[in-house]
């Protein structure tokens, strides 16, 4: 049995995140993968140069020839740019049933630079988070998506509840920018219950790409039939071990260490 997730996403020229990470992701968790490109950036470890989106129609059109063919088990999207994207992708999710769907809400790239028109926020939240099996904001995604100042535990739980009322099955709050204490807590929210991911917070700036990662890990696992929980789990111990063990590679934030989960297996 081949297991095969599309992404639709960013291409980052650094090969840390976007396009580039989920690729990679997808192959060390075992999944073929497949992409559709909303935008090429021209991006390394020390921010963005340019970014270059690409037409509505284009996005269409890479996503057919996925689906009309191959097929996805799961589908993931990342940066998606404009709302006019977001739409496009939305109608072809609806059109070829895709319910596995895990939306990572790409915002704002680790140096800052907009990778998502602010005027497209609206966009998520109406056409593609109903679509949604899971949603992977970070704290500051949640806090656009939601209008909520999030500092607690309280201020998350109460943002994954109202995320969880525009239709998405699971929210995921990750933990990677609460910088307090010695541990990096991601929350999973099911519209009945709480689940907690902790893992021992790594002191590093080498964390390009990890919120892309982490979500393409989900889709990969999802793709193979595995339920969120296993999913998210499988997710956070891949994120973990990418982020442990460090490349080094390039003079800003690097990017992580797609290879180090399987490697750390086959010890
Ligand atoms: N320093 C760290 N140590 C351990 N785990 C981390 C660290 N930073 C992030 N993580 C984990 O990485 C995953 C991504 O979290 P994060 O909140 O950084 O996402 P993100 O901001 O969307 O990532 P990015 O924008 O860099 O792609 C989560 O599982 C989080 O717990
Ligand atoms: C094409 C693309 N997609 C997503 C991200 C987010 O990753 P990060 O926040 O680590 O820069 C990125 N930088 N580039």
């Amino acid at each position: 049995m081949v297991y095969k997730a599309l992404t639709i996403a960013g291409s980052d020229s650094g090969g840390g995140a976007g396009i580039q990470a989920d690729l990679k992701t997808f192959q060390e968790l075992g999944v073929f993968g497949m992409s559709a490109l909303t935008a090429v950036t021209a991006q390394n470890t020390l921010g963005v140069q340019g970014v270059y989106p690409l037409s509505p129609e284009a996005v269409a059109k890479q996503i057919e020839s996925v689906a009309t063919d191959l097929g996805a088990d799961a589908v993931k999207t990342g940066m998606l740019f404009s709302a006019e994207i977001i739409e496009a992708v939305a109608a072809k999710v609806k059109q070829f049933g895709w319910t596995c769907l895990v939306v990572d809400p790409v915002m704002i790239a680790k140096g800052g630079a907009p990778l998502l028109q602010e005027e497209a926020v609206n966009a998520l939240k109406t056409y593609l988070l109903p679509l949604a099996m899971v949603v992977t904001p970070n704290i500051p995604e949640a806090e656009a998506l939601t209008g909520l100042t999030i500092r607690t535990m309280e201020d998350r739980k109460e943002a994954a509840k109202r995320l969880h009322e525009l239709g998405v099955k699971h929210v995921v709050i990750k933990g990677g920018h609460d910088d307090d204490g010695e541990e990096t807590v991601d929350v999973l929210y099911d519209g009945s219950e709480f689940f907690y991911f902790t893992s021992k917070r790594i002191d590093t700036k080498h964390t390009h790409g990890t919120g892309c990662t982490f979500a393409a890990a989900i889709t990969a696992e999802l793709a193979k039939g595995k339920t969120v929980q296993e999913a998210v789990q499988t997710a956070k111990s891949f994120i973990q071990a990418a982020i442990e063990h460090t490349l080094g590679i390039g003079h800003g934030h690097g990017p992580t260490n797609h290879w180090a989960y399987r490697e750390k297996a086959a010890r």
